[in-house]
């Protein structure tokens, strides 16, 4: 370490980003300090992906098992099937104290000090942190910026934590409204939609651009729809924005219409779950002390080195990872970006490959992908001067998915057709999030359909559509 500092790096956030960053700090031998304002573990393991999985696990099942039909067709009968909300809210908390325990732990065990205070920079190299015990400065050789997210609340929409929340306060499932509506169709609408539903609640979900779920590709949004929404509880209004959301009994939504913004309807409902995206939690980080300017939507600008930008320029021992960056809102790709922060402090040249990281919903069942959705890799094709193939293989042909009697879903591969090279592939099916990581890799390697398709499958497994999909590639040229 160098003796002109008091740490080699200081992470200004304790999410998933931080701590992956700061555990490969570790491993590559940097004195390493951590500074969390708040609850150690962030968004993901106290407000997000840990106590949400727990509630759509608890949730599933009770779908599943109060699905008489799909039972019978296995040769199963079940009396009536009940469930303990607050023993399945109780479940998602001891699950999000768990891991909160054992992140904390791993970061004590490699020697990482964890400060306790709001983090702010003092001028390069430099943070000051107000703690319980008043404010204290540190030095560090570099600096990584993780302070990540939190809900967007649009102007007009009031929140009261009981009856109009965000996610923040869905995931304490403190009860179960009979008609909740969701404003938004992104991950936490149709997550906490699936929720809601297998519990037992009516749900409309409100979106404002012209389709459901427009941050998918389309053709599996489509899809989505046929699976996910009509056969369930769900009223769905597009292309209409929750203009005012008051809350109250009932809690009273008004509707516009997104062109013209005229009020055209007037929910009355018992709760609504705001769902409308998260921002940056970039405000009071004394980022003026060095001269970064946020960019136009309040995030920290950065290259693909994980450097922050200033004035476009590259500034020495600065670096931001996560949601705070706006790159990709995922734990896990908080978690690459450290380690490629980590990497490129250490002269160790990286950058993120986003192409390759894939995501999914957590939904019954999954969605997941990774890498381009059609339009967007048609839109490559064309300033790149190549064609685009796609190759479709289909669950009800998979003999694992016909054994469970689940076999709703597709797994779309799209491909340049010149080179074979896969640009993205988009799955929605039964854990469509276990089977896109085999198609993540092979986006990562840069590989072909043609290469792809000899790779031997287990059989008889779910992973087999994906070979399917490669196999049907080859054989279509
Ligand atoms: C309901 C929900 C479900 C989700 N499910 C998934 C999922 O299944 N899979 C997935 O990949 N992603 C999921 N996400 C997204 C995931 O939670 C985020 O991408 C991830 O938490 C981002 O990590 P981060 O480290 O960038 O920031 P965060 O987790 O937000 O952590 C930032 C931390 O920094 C601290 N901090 C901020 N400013 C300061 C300061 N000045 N000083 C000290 N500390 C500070 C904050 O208190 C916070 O603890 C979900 C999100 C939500 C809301
Ligand atoms: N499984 C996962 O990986 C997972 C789960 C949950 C959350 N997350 C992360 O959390 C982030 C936030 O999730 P999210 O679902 O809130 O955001 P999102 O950006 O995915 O979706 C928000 C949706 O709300 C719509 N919207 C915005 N304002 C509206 C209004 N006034 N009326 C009607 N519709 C409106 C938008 O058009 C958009 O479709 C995501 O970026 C995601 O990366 C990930």
């Amino acid at each position: 370490m160098s003796e002109a500092f008091d740490y080699d790096l200081v992470i200004i956030g304790a999410g998933v980003g931080g701590h992956g960053a700061a555990l490969h700090a570790v491993s590559s031998g940097l004195k390493t300090a951590i500074v969390e304002a708040a609850d150690m573990g962030g968004t993901c393991v106290n407000r997000g992906c840990i106590p949400s999985k727990a509630l759509l696990a608890a949730s599933g099942r009770v779908r599943e098992l109060r699905d008489a039909h799909h039972l019978k067709n296995l040769g199963i009968q079940l009396g009536n099937v009940g469930f303990d909300r607050q023993a399945i809210a109780d479940h998602a908390a001891n699950l999000v104290s768990k891991i909160q325990g054992d992140l904390t732990n791993s970061l004590k065990r490699l020697g990482v000090d964890i400060i306790h205070g709001w983090a702010r920079l003092a001028g390069p190299q430099k943070v000051s942190i107000a703690t319980a015990e008043g404010e204290k400065t540190v030095t560090a050789k570099d600096i990584i910026l993780s302070p990540g997210s939190v809900p967007f609340v649009p102007p007009g929409i009031e929140l009261d934590g009981k009856t109009v929340f965000t996610s923040d306060d869905a995931i304490k499932l403190d009860w179960l409204p009979n008609w909740v509506a969701v404003i938004g169709s992104g991950y936490i609408g149709l997550e906490f939609a699936d929720v809601y539903t297998a519990l037992g609640s009516e749900v409309t979900i409100v979106e404002a651009l012209d389709q459901l779920m427009p941050g998918f590709d389309p053709d599996i949004a489509k899809l989505a729809q046929r699976i996910l929404i009509a056969p369930r509880d769900i009223e769905t209004r597009v292309g209409l924005l929750a203009k005012t959301v008051k809350p109250g009994s009932p809690v009273v939504i008004e509707l516009a219409d997104v062109k013209t913004k005229e009020i055209v309807e007037v929910l009355e409902v018992d709760a609504c779950l705001v769902a409308t995206g998260r921002i940056p939690a970039t405000k009071d980080l004394g980022l003026e002390t060095v001269g970064i300017e946020l960019d136009r939507r309040g995030f920290i600008p950065v290259n693909d080195q994980m450097q922050v930008l200033i004035d476009g320029q590259p500034a020495p021992h600065l670096w931001s990872i996560g949601d705070a960056t706006g790159k990709m809102m995922l734990a896990h790709a908080a978690s690459a970006q450290g380690i490629v922060a980590v990497e490129n402090m250490c002269d160790r040249p990286r950058q993120v490959d986003y192409r390759s990281i894939p995501a999914a919903a957590f939904t019954h069942p999954e969605v997941s992908f990774v890498g381009m959705t059609e339009p967007a890799a048609v839109e490559l094709g064309k300033a790149e001067g190549f064609k685009v193939a796609v190759s479709r293989s289909y669950f009800k042909g998979n003999s694992k998915a016909l054994a469970e009697g689940e076999t709703d879903g597709v797994a779309k591969v799209i491909y340049r057709e010149d080179t074979g090279e896969v640009l993205g592939a988009h799955i929605i099916g039964l854990h469509a999030s276990d089977l896109i990581q085999e198609a993540a890799n092979a986006i990562a390697q840069r590989r072909s359909v043609s290469d792809l398709a000899f790779l031997v499958h287990t059989h008889p497994t779910l992973s087999e559509v994906l070979d399917e999909a490669y196999k049907r590639a080859v054989t279509a040229h």
